[in-house]
Order: C-alpha cells, then sequence, then structure tokens
C-alpha cells in the first residue's frame, strides 16, 4: 500500500459491502467505498468491466466505444484519483475538444461548433445569419440557469429532508418556474431564434442528451448546451474506454475484487434490511449492497419478493438507440469526433419515437469517428464511425425490420451530404438495437438513461440513491438520481458513498 493510500484510506473498519454490476456507476462507487474502508466485491453478469461503457474490435483492426463518446466534466473521473492520493493525469489524459461538433443541414449548410463561444456565435452569424450577441447571451442563459440548479439537482439527494434545509437548495427551487417549468425546451428556443430553426433544431438536440423529447422536456434543460459550449467536451487519450479501465485500476489497487461472469440473482433480506446476495454460483452475506444494476430489474429480478415503488418504476423511459459500428475505407478530412446530419423534421422525428414508438423515415443521424485522434483505432487510410439513430426503447417492435430500413435511411443521408456513396466504403459491421442493449446491460427496454426527463417532475419521480424499505440497501448508476449520462453517474457514486458514511 502506497503511503499516500494509507493517508488517505479511512482507518475505521467498515462493513463488507457488495456491488452489483461494473457499470461506470459501480466502478465509481467502489472505489469511494473502498477508500471510505470498505472491503469491496463487484459482482458482474458480462465477462468484464464497463456496462454501456465498453469497446467492440471488429475484424480488420476497427476499435469502437460501443456506447458514450461524448465526454463532459471530467473533473469528475480526476476527484476520484485525488481522493486516493494520486495525480490524476498519471492515469487518465484528455485534451478539450476544439471542433466540438461538425453539423451538417439537409438544405447543404455545415457548421462547425468551435470550443470558443465567441468564435461559435461567429460561425452561427456568418452560417445562419443569427447575430452573434444573440446566440452570446442565449449561451449566457443556458449558464446561468446550469449554476442556479446544478449543485442542487445533480450533487445532492432530492430525497433526504435534510437537503431541504439548506438556504442554497431552496434558492434553487425558487428559481425554477423562471428558469422554465412552464414551457418546453423547444419553446425556449423558437423564443430566443424565432428566425431561424436550424439553430433551434441545433439546440433541441441537446434534449437527447438525457434521452429526452425536446417538445415536451421543460425549458430548465436549456441548461444542457452549457455542459459542452460553456464547460466543454473532452476526448479521454484512448477513446471513452479508458475511463472506466483506469477507474478500474484503480479500484483493483485498492483492493476492490471484481467477479466477473457472476450475475446475481436474489438480493437477500430479512426484517427490513438486506442481509446478503444469490448469486449464480455462490450465497453470500452482506450487510451493506448497492444496486448498480437499471433499478426495474432490481426490483423485478432480484428484489421480487419485496413491494416495489411501482409509480417510480413506472415512469416513461429514456429513448434508446441504435448503432451502426462500421469500420470504413476511406478518410473524410470534413468529419472530427462528433458530426451530426440532421433530418428535414425533427418534430417527426420525436413523436416517432415517444408518440408511436417507431423510427421516423428520415431520422437525424450522429457519427462519432475516434481514429483522428487514435490512429490505432482504424488501419491507415480508413475511419472507424460510431452511427447512431435515436430509437425509443425496446416495447416489441419489430426491430429487424427497423433496423433494415434506418440503415438504407443513414446510408442515404450520409451519402448525400458527403457527396461519396457511403455503403461502398463499409469494410466490417456490426450493430447494436435496444434489445442487444438491454441483454448485455440489464438497461429496462435498452433504454439509455433511465427514465426519461419529459416532465417537470422528472427529476423528484426519479429513483432515490438509497431505499425507502430496505436498510443496508443503495442505488447507483444511470437509472436512479441524478440520472443518466457518464458525469451523473459518478455524481450517483458520491451521493451513494456520502449516504452510507452519514
Ligand atoms: C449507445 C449509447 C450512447 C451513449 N452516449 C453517451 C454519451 O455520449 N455521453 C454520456 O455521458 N453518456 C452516454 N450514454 C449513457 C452512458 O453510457 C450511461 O449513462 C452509463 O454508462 C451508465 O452507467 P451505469 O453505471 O448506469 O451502468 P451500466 O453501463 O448500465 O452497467 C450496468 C452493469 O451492471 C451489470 N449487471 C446488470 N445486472 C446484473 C446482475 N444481476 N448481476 C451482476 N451484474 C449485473 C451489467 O452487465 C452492466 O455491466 C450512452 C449510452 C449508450 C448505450
Amino acid at each position: 500500500m502506497s503511503a499516500s493510500r494509507s493517508a488517505r484510506k479511512s482507518n475505521s473498519p467498515k462493513q463488507p459491502a457488495a456491488i452489483i454490476g461494473a457499470g461506470i456507476g459501480g466502478i465509481a462507487t467502489a472505489v469511494r467505498l473502498a477508500l471510505a474502508g470498505h472491503k469491496v466485491t463487484v459482482f458482474e453478469a458480462q465477462e468484464s468491466f464497463g456496462g454501456k461503457m465498453h469497446q467492440l474490435v471488429l475484424p480488420g483492426g476497427y476499435r469502437f466505444d460501443g456506447g458514450p463518446s461524448l465526454f463532459t466534466l471530467p473533473h469528475l473521473v480526476d476527484e476520484l484519483f485525488r481522493l486516493a492520493g494520486r495525480e490524476p493525469k498519471e492515469h487518465f489524459r484528455y485534451q478539450r475538444l476544439d471542433p466540438i461538433t461538425q453539423y451538417f443541414f439537409p438544405d447543404g449548410t455545415q457548421l462547425t461548433a468551435w470550443a470558443d463561444e465567441e468564435k461559435f456565435a461567429q460561425e452561427v452569424e456568418q452560417k445562419l445569419g443569427v447575430p452573434a450577441p444573440e446566440v452570446l447571451q442565449f449561451l449566457k442563459r443556458s449558464r446561468l440557469a446550469y449554476d442556479a440548479t446544478a449543485d442542487t439537482f445533480l450533487q445532492k439527494s432530492l430525497h433526504k429532508a435534510r437537503t431541504y434545509l439548506s438556504a442554497d437548495v431552496l434558492k434553487a427551487l425558487a428559481a425554477l418556474p423562471r428558469l422554465g417549468l412552464t414551457s418546453t425546451m423547444h419553446q425556449r428556443h423558437t423564443a430566443a431564434f424565432p428566425q431561424e430553426p436550424r439553430l433551434v433544431q441545433l439546440f433541441d438536440r441537446f434534449a437527447t442528451y438525457n434521452g429526452s423529447d425536446p417538445y415536451q422536456a421543460p425549458a430548465t434543460l436549456s441548461m444542457i448546451p452549457h455542459l459542452e459550449h460553456g464547460l466543454g467536451a473532452f476526448y479521454p487519450e484512448g477513446g471513452i474506454y479508458a475511463i472506466a479501465e483506469s477507474l478500474v485500476k484503480l479500484a483493483e489497487e485498492l483492493g476492490v475484487q471484481f467477479r466477473y461472469n457472476e450475475p446475481v440473482e436474489e438480493i437477500l433480506t430479512a426484517a427490513g434490511r438486506v442481509t446478503g446476495l444469490r448469486t449464480t454460483q455462490e450465497v453470500y452475506d452482506f450487510g451493506l449492497v448497492v444496486s448498480n444494476m437499471d433499478v426495474v430489474p432490481t426490483y423485478r429480478r432480484l428484489l421480487h419478493k419485496e413491494p416495489a415503488p411501482e409509480r417510480t418504476l413506472r415512469q416513461p423511459r429514456s429513448s434508446s438507440a441504435l448503432i451502426f459500428y462500421w469500420g470504413i475505407g476511406q478518410r473524410f478530412p470534413q468529419l472530427g469526433v462528433h458530426n451530426i446530419f440532421f433530418s428535414e423534421d425533427y418534430k417527426r422525428e420525436f413523436d416517432a419515437i415517444f408518440q408511436e414508438k417507431t423510427i421516423a423515415a428520415d431520422p437525424t443521424v450522429y457519427v462519432n469517428i475516434t481514429s483522428g485522434h487514435t490512429p490505432t483505432d482504424a488501419p491507415e487510410g480508413h475511419e472507424n464511425w460510431f452511427v447512431m439513430v435515436n430509437v425509443p426503447h425496446d416495447q416489441g417492435q419489430d426491430w429487424p425490420t427497423l433496423v433494415a430500413r434506418t440503415r438504407e435511411a443513414v446510408l442515404s443521408r450520409v451519402s448525400q451530404a458527403l457527396g461519396t456513396d457511403v455503403g461502398q466504403l463499409i469494410r466490417a459491421e456490426h450493430v447494436w438495437d435496444p434489445p442487444g442493449i438491454e441483454a448485455r446491460t440489464s438497461s429496462f427496454g435498452g433504454a439509455l438513461y433511465g427514465s426519461s426527463s419529459n416532465n417537470t417532475m422528472a427529476a423528484f419521480l426519479r429513483h432515490p440513491n438509497f431505499s425507502q424499505q430496505l436498510e443496508g440497501l443503495y442505488f447507483c448508476g444511470g437509472s436512479v438520481h441524478p440520472g443518466g449520462g457518464i458525469p451523473l453517474c459518478l455524481l450517483s457514486a458520491r451521493i451513494v458513498a456520502d449516504l452510507i458514511a452519514q
């Protein structure tokens, strides 16, 4: 044990803790509990860690991050290394992306989202004709909304009475109506840029960052652009998978034991508290259990003898994704790490997802390419395309038909925008659809972010980070408070560790 580690680690013996699932939330919780002095065992159903944050390699040498591709708030990863007394840069490195995103509109307009807000505003003025000061004013409002609410809604448990005793929290709650509880994100963006539907579409897209619908989600979510435009988008050295990889290494150095290929089948309880776990291999005694498994199957499968919080579990799910991983036999210098090919009719697209539970004929296409930054991710002269379309979560749709139809629509859109027959360039292919996402991660219906944030009260209706019925049971990860996405999963780990410490 290093001197720094022993200095940081708690001396008092704590009860052993079990974590169900080695997703990013489970890994971060393992690090925190190990640092607090708990002996931690992580049970993972799959053969390795990461959950949605896994990686895959296709024949021909194309490496892909399987799930997340956009990385914000990197200090939340650094924080874990610092807590362990390590210099973050020696274990995990990243760079700020500039430009952040290349946007392609159906009318042929191409717009670059530069990291610098002024430069981005100038680009919008030049390409879309919206005066730069109006764009800067919008981004400023996004920052103010973020600053007014993020600490309260993302960093604290909303389900403990003591949270509401703080003056900051009461101030944030009082600010909510002003920040937009009665209008939608789309209405907010249309009011800001009435003359330019393309800019409205660009900012509406941020609703998809937590799997929501900009035509339903409250205008308070207009704070999301600040995450990317104000605080920055980042690229980890080696890709997103490096986040999970470096944190698992840290957890192992802190003594955390990872038991792969060992799914948990039941959380054992007696007299209102957790007593242990039954896995496919053994029965274990544990008084402290943290589930990183999606909260719906945690109740339905692991706690089926206990009453479930039905109202919480019935909250509408977030969107899911259909991903085509393509090894592409050519380089496209006009593309960056993040590329968006917008559809003609954004409203149609979200109606299809959230009302009709299907995929619109002409969906917006997101293409993530990491081989420009990490050359080993594709052979020389080739690229690794992670091509994603937002889709509804699985409700028994005819996925093979939807996948085949959407593949053609995607190829048509990107080929048209790039002036090349992209289908001819595909050298390797893999597809991940909502049933596949559920099968690999246990996420209910393959939803990417747990429940959606389409409802004004969504933040309060998410499952808390602790069980209200069973002592010793806690929850982390994207299906519980504060929500899905890498930063929020990392924050869920912080909240769980704080609750356990208290
Ligand atoms: C295609 C896609 C794109 C995304 N894009 C982004 C993005 O750009 N930026 C971003 O921030 N976020 C993005 N996300 C969301 C982000 O990936 C997730 O919010 C986050 O990774 C979820 O982490 P988690 O801790 O909830 O665990 P999960 O990743 O859901 O992992 C849960 C783990 O628990 C294991 N498990 C489940 N049941 C059991 C059991 N019974 N016993 C043992 N183990 C079990 C699973 O095998 C899995 O390893 C994306 C997700 C996907 C799928």
